[in-house]
Order: C-alpha cells, then structure tokens, then sequence
C-alpha cells in the first residue's frame, strides 16, 4: 500500500522474534484436543504463547503482496459494514508483526469526512487511550516503537478495528498477550462497536478464553463478516448490513 504525509518509514521491525518460533518446538497439546475444555491456567498460557507464534509466523510466510491484497479485500468488507463514515469516529492502527495494512483506508475514510484515531499505550495493565489521527499528524514513536500520535486529548470512538492474531468461532480475539483490547473495551461504553480484522487463516476452533476476554462484535477476515452481535446477526453471519450512525 502506498505511502503517505504520516508514513513513518522505519517502525516495522519486529519487538520481538516470536514471529521465529516454529511452533512444533513448544510440544504443546494440539488445540483440538482441547476445544472446549478448561486448560488449567499455566497451561492456557503456554498455549497460548505458542498459538501466537504459529499465527504470526504464519501470515509473515505470506508475501507483502499477498498481505496488501488481502487487506484491500477486508477494506472493501469495511465499508459493506460501516455504510456512510461521515462524522463517525474510526480507531485504527499502525499495522506491525504482518498485520494487514488498512493505512490507505483510513485516509479514504477521511476523506469521505470519517474521522479515525489511533491507540495509545499508556501504560502495562492499563487500558489503551486514543487520539485523533488527522491528515499531517505528528505521530512519535511509542512503546514497543508502534507510531502514535504525539499530542492530543484523549477521544471514544464508536468503532474500535482491533488487529488479531487468531480468532474463533465466537468472536473472541487472540492479540499479543497484553491483554490491552479487554481491558480498554471493558472501560469504554458499551455501545463500543469492537471489530476484529485479520486474515482468515487466523481462525482457530477456540481461543479457550477467560471471563475478561469481550468477544468482538464482529470479525472481518478477506472471505467476509463474522457479526456476534445478536441472535439475528449469527444467523446471517455473512450479511450483517451496515452498522448504523
Ligand atoms: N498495530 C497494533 N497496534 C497496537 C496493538 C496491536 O495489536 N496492533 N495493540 C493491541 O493491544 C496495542 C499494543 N499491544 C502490544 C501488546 C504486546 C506487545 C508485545 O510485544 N508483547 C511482548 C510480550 C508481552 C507479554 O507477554 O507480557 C512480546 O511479544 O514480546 C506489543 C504490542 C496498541 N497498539
Ligand atoms: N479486563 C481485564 N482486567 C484485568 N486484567 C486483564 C483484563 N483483560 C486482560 N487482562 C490481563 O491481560 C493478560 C493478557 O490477556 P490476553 O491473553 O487476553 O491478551 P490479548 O487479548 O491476546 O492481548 P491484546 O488485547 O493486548 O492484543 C491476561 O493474562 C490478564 O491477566
């Protein structure tokens, strides 16, 4: 995708080397052996660790090429759910690790009078805080190097895009491992659209999750829209409808 007024260059090499990992080295019980059961929680971590590794490395095998592909394809399911941006406001990220790069989405939704933010890592533990990211933003580096905008007053968005590493059936997202996404979806009002984007070969058949994990109410892969929202929506999971204003 291409560049723009608040590309920074150089953000993108990896905080860690997670993405080396061949997953096989961690021994761990295979995830369908364990679908629906209660891992004690040592063990829920391990696996979880490990289900990271096996996704990041996954879609890091794929070419940069196939990635902007893909994420052009999960743009397009975007805006089939957002409808019309004007005078909603967007949060976004600044895509690392593989993420699929919806950079040049989120200036189109700007320009179509959208307004987008981006996370803020305050603190380990604490929720994200968010600030708007206007055309010419003056991003800075943040921790683990992710580009955030450098001044600003805190804002809410109506719709969080929370990047995942793996998702299931339903709706829970896997992230990194800072458990950020929970904790700032549990602080923010509940009529907080949270929609996870990722690249299909993210699912898995149970992310085994905790009381704090808050399932997505929607999760936008390249194939389409998963909605979670209510028992009408999981009955058409692939024709949610826009989200209304
Ligand atoms: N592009 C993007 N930006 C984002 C997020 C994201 O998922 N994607 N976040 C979504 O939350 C927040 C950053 N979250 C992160 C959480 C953990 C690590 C990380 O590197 N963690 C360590 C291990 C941490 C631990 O286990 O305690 C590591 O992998 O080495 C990086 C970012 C805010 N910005
Ligand atoms: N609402 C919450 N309140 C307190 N602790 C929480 C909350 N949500 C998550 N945590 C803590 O965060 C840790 C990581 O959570 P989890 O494995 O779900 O992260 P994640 O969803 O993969 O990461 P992220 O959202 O940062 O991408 C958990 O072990 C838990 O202790």
């Amino acid at each position: 995708m291409g560049k723009g007024d608040d590309d920074l260059n150089d953000y993108a090499s990896p905080a860690c080397l997670l993405h080396e990992v061949d997953p096989a080295y961690s021994g761990l019980t295979p995830p369908s052996r364990n679908v629906g059961q209660n891992l004690p929680e040592p063990s829920l971590m391990e696996w979880r660790r490990s289900e990271r590794a096996r996704m990041i490395a996954a879609r890091l095998a794929m070419s940069a090429r196939t990635r902007n592909a893909l994420a052009r394809r999960i743009a397009g399911h975007l805006d089939a759910l957002i409808g019309d941006p004007a005078g909603v406001l967007v949060s976004g990220y600044w895509p690392f690790r593989g993420e699929p790069d919806l950079r040049d989405w989120f200036r189109d939704l700007r320009e179509r009078r959208g307004l987008a933010a981006l996370p803020v890592v305050v603190e380990r533990g604490k929720p994200l805080l968010f600030r708007l990211w206007r055309k010419g933003e003056r991003l800075e580096r943040g921790v683990w190097n992710i580009p955030v905008p450098a001044a600003g007053e805190p804002v809410f968005p109506r719709i969080v895009i929370a990047p995942l590493v793996g998702f299931d059936a339903q709706g829970y997202r896997l992230g990194y491992g800072g458990g950020f996404f929970d904790r700032t979806l549990a602080a923010l009002p509940s009529s907080t659209i949270a929609v996870g984007v990722g690249y299909e070969m993210a699912e898995m058949p149970t992310i085994h999750p905790h009381g704090f994990d808050i399932p997505m109410r929607h999760i936008v892969t390249e194939n389409g829209i998963r909605s979670h929202g209510g028992k009408r929506d999981r009955e058409r999971p692939f024709d949610a409808g826009p989200i209304s204003p």
